[in-house]
């Protein structure tokens, strides 16, 4: 059987696709996006006159239409993540949205359990998306079908929860290759995602445990990946939101220096009489010294610089390096042409800069981050995506304000994410008790509409510490003390229908599936 009746047809359909295409990316919740293809490439890649409205979608313009209410009145949502559907229900009597931590997956959800190395399965938080997804419609349809049991003015007092909290997820790095990420993006919106986060680590070396900055990749293909889900978004017709997560604060080092904006950061030695890093952590390795006393030995024999401090360094006037910063300002400027530049502006000098010999024994190089660097980054992310966030392992006041104030100057209506990550001590940071009780608000008039609690993790921390004490109390009192202290009081929070009964079992939606079969009407049938 043809698809298509003739090529004109065919001609035709696509063309209406491209029109469909470009009016939608015009309305309000596309039309902020930058896009470096056409709609004629993304017609081509889809499965034209076959029209799927995922609900995804829905989700994705529910949580934008929420944020940007949020960044109208300087308000803001917070969340914490959770794996678990009931609790995902209770949240929803007086949370916005819910968390989907990869962090959480990984150590509750997975085959074999871990630490946050985003080393699970790629479809994993996709399947604990799925799953909530699905439990937030059963919750849905059964509060629907309770409550059209009653007439109109009795559903006045009864519990009506919006429990279609738009669910945000961990898309780690996009899972590696172009079509690797395309696949899980496309899970994730397959799923019922409200929005994902897409950062710039690199794949398989994401750790918090050996006391080192992580691992970034280069911005060219940062801005790859935020690519291919937003092109992936766009063959899905999805409204699918996309936070640019950026992990550049604190980085320690790059896997390639492949891209010339990332040059000015990237730390060289500029010593030329000493080994490399990698030999001297073998010789270290030897007298039996520790990884990090022979890293910080080394970088200290080595005087690590960026190659502009090497220029100030090797200037022999605070005017040769003034020529110097002119001549490379504003523009990308490769290391190749950055030597060029500092040779003339030093007299023939040549600036002596090494940075292959810091690289480490899986061949990352060593990086200087700096707030300027992870700005710029986010600036270059931004057009492709829809909230910014930049992940801090310690709270920072001036970070915090330099990297959302800087941004804004450019996209002054931009949506910021915040995550509460790496246990942090306010306090320890600098914030008084009082700042940091209003740390949520003042932040949310900086943009940061959408804040959630990761670490330490809620999931792990308050239900252990529930589960440990109620294991004790039970063994120690057995039912009689479960009735007293948890049956009681949960039954008494909890809704009951006009029977009796408690609502959230939806025991009458069983029921009504089975009424509806035998013909009998479930809406009146109770008054
Ligand atoms: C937010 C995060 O991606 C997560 O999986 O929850 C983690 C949290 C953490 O391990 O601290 C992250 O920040 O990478």
């Amino acid at each position: 059987m043809q698809k298509w009746s003739s090529t004109s047809e065919e001609t035709a359909a696509v063309e209406a696709e491209i029109k469909g295409i470009e009016a939608w990316w015009q309305s309000d919740r596309q039309k902020h996006i930058k896009r470096p293809y056409s709609a004629k490439s993304i017609a081509a890649l889809r499965n034209v006159g076959v029209k799927i409205e995922y609900p995804s979608s829905v989700q994705g313009r529910k949580l934008w239409k929420l944020l940007n209410e949020h960044n109208k009145n300087g308000s803001y949502e917070i969340t914490f993540g959770t794996t678990e559907p009931l609790i995902v229900k209770e949240m929803a009597k007086h949370l916005q949205t819910v968390y989907v931590s990869g962090a959480l997956c990984g150590l509750s959800q997975a085959a074999w359990p871990g630490a946050d190395h985003a080393d699970y399965p790629s479809d994993l938080v996709p399947s604990v998306v799925k799953r909530i997804f699905n439990s937030q419609l059963w919750h849905d349809q059964r509060q629907t079908q309770m409550r059209l049991r009653y007439s109109e003015a009795d559903r006045a007092d009864l519990e009506c929860i919006d429990y279609m909290t738009p669910i945000v997820a961990d898309c780690d790095m996009g899972f590696g290759t172009l079509t690797g990420c395309m696949k899980t993006v496309r899970s994730f919106v397959e799923a019922g995602v409200a929005m994902i986060h897409i950062d710039d680590l690199a794949l398989g070396l994401k750790k918090f445990t050996n006391g080192e900055g992580r691992t970034i990749v280069p911005t060219s293909e940062y801005l790859n990946r935020l690519t291919t889900a937003r092109m992936t978004f766009d063959i899905m017709g999805a409204d699918t939101m996309l936070l640019c997560r950026c992990d550049s604060d604190h980085a320690e080092f790059i896997t390639s220096v492949i891209d010339p904006r990332d040059h000015p950061y990237v730390l060289g030695a500029t010593n030329p009489d000493v080994e490399t890093f990698v030999e001297a952590l073998e010789a270290g390795k030897a007298k039996g010294q520790d990884y990090l006393t022979v890293k910080a030995e080394w970088k200290n024999k080595a005087t690590l610089t960026t190659f502009d401090d090497a220029v100030n360094a090797a200037a022999s006037s605070e005017e040769q390096y003034a020529a110097y910063l002119n001549e490379v300002a504003g523009r990308i400027v490769s290391l190749r042409e950055r030597r060029a530049i500092a040779k003339k502006c030093l007299d023939g000098k040549d600036v002596y800069f090494d940075w292959e010999v810091p690289r480490l024994p899986l061949g990352q190089y060593m990086w200087q981050w700096s707030t300027k660097q992870v700005i710029d980054r986010a600036i270059l992310a931004a057009p492709l995506g829809d909230v910014t966030w930049s992940r801090q392992d310690k709270p920072n006041k001036k970070d915090m304000h330099d990297f959302h104030g800087e941004v804004r100057k450019v996209f002054p209506d931009r949506l910021f994410a915040f995550g509460y990550v790496g246990a942090y001590d306010f306090v320890k940071a600098g914030y008084s008790q009082e700042e940091f009780e209003n740390f949520p608000q003042d932040i949310a008039k900086m943009g940061c509409v959408w804040q959630f609690k990761v670490q330490p993790i809620w999931a792990t921390q308050g239900l252990s510490l529930h589960a440990k004490q109620f294991a004790e109390k039970f063994k120690k009192e057995g039912i009689a003390g479960y009735m007293r202290d948890v049956a009681g009081p949960s039954a008494a929070q909890m809704a009951t229908d006009k029977f009796g009964e408690p609502t959230a079992r939806g025991d009458y939606l069983a029921d009504a599936f089975f009424d509806v079969v035998a013909g009998l009407e479930i809406t009146d049938a109770v008054e």
